[in-house]
């Protein structure tokens, strides 16, 4: 079986704090990645780059921070970079394809199921699908903003055998090493605990958006798809081939033992849910110890306008997210029988399909 590696590219890899493309870089990574694809793997890669490329050319003078200034950078910033990589590409006759999706593309199975044909069609043909996010057209609110989710989306969607994610630290330390000189690095992760996201923080540089944190969340989204993450630096010829043997200048992050269905994975990190229930401390223990449906008795409010069918966030009496479910109510029912023990649900509202609020099948805890 061919081994098939997702390639994420930070901002702060391919640019300095003075924006504009560093074409250097993007042609070592190139050659690293043309290594690897002539050696027998099929290589994917997800890059940042386009407002850091474009922002100085359209005349901001730093990284602008407004959403349409951003936007406006990356629609020159994008033609800039993906122009680089044919450059680059093209001296060892690898064709680059570029791929730009959006957190809406991901809610729809129908363009999730097409963009996957299209990529197995590229990889076919020998081309380097170059993935990033469409920033000209994606609504605040709904941005990855960074790249590390998209890259982790990517490689379980794509059945990736590994997602290296480069940046410019050497991996996860124990504090952010801009901060704490004294941190220790990582060299391997085998569950991500809570204690993991304590230690990991925001973006070292000005180009960087996510920090090590939105990479932790990344290794979350693969390692429980079954992708195996490899954090860290590759600077040096040769470096990405170690990388993905694995002693790679960085943090390696376990899958864990149970790989989710590709269901759950969409349940849980591409869907967008469309309403939150706050429950009880009840309804907490039979979801996340109990592996039972909840049931409105444990419902205590809901927010948000849905139809059964939608997806729906769950938060716990101190409002910290449990885990997101299909809900088999609309919003208007939920209310009128929330906190309702079953046996009243059909005097409220009459025969129903399911009692219900949402199933365990159809449910992922992400506490
Ligand atoms: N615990 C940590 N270990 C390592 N790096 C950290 C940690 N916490 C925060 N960081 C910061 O994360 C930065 C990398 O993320 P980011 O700037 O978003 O890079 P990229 O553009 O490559 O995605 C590092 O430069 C570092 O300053
Ligand atoms: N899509 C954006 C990504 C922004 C960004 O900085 O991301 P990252 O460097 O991965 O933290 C771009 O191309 O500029």
């Amino acid at each position: 079986m061919t081994t098939r590696i997702v390639v994420k590219i930070g901002s702060s890899s391919l640019t300095g704090s003075e924006g504009g493309l560093n074409r250097e870089a993007i042609a070592f990574f190139a050659t690293e990645i043309a290594e690897l694809q002539q050696s027998g793997c099929e290589v994917l890669l997800v890059t940042s780059g386009a407002v850091a490329a474009g922002f100085r050319s359209i005349g901001y003078p730093t990284r602008p921070k407004l959403l349409h200034e951003k936007q406006a950078a990356a629609a020159v910033g994008q033609a800039l970079l993906m122009q680089a990589y044919q450059e680059a590409f093209t001296s060892h006759n690898i064709t680059a394809a570029q791929i730009l999706l959006t957190r809406t593309d991901f809610c729809s199975r129908r363009a999730m199921n097409n963009a996957v044909m299209t990529v197995e069609e590229l990889l076919r043909q020998g081309a380097i699908p170059v993935f990033n996010e469409n920033d000209t057209v994606s609504v605040d609110e709904l941005k990855f903003g960074d790249n590390d989710t998209l890259s982790a989306l990517v490689a379980n969607l794509l059945k990736a055998s590994m997602l290296l994610v480069l940046t410019d630290m050497d991996g996860l330390y124990s504090g952010d090493p801009r901060k704490h000189p004294n941190a220790v690095r990582y060299q391997q992760v085998e569950e991500i605990t809570p204690e993991i996201y304590a230690i990991a923080g925001g973006a070292g540089s000005s180009v960087g958006t996510g920090g090590m944190r939105s990479k932790i969340d990344a290794a979350k989204i693969a390692t429980r798809g079954g992708v195996p993450v490899f954090v860290g630096k590759v600077s040096e010829p040769g470096d990405l081939r170690i990388a993905v043997e694995g002693t790679g200048r960085g943090t390696y992050f376990a899958t864990t033992s149970t790989s989710l269905p590709v269901k759950k994975q969409w349940l849980g990190f591409m869907s967008t849910p469309l309403g939150s229930l706050h429950v009880d401390a009840g309804a907490v223990e039979a979801l996340l110890n109990g592996g039972h449906s909840l049931l409105p008795v444990g419902v205590k409010r809901t927010e948000g306008h849905f139809h059964a069918g939608d997806v729906v966030e769950v938060l716990g009496p101190d409002s910290r997210l449990l885990g997101r479910g299909i809900v088999n109510y609309d919003d208007a029912q939920l209310r009128m029988i929330e906190g309702l023990p079953s046996r009243q649900i059909v005097d409220k509202l009459g025969e129903v399909p399911r009692l219900e609020v949402i199933h365990r099948d159809e449910w992922i805890t992400l506490r």
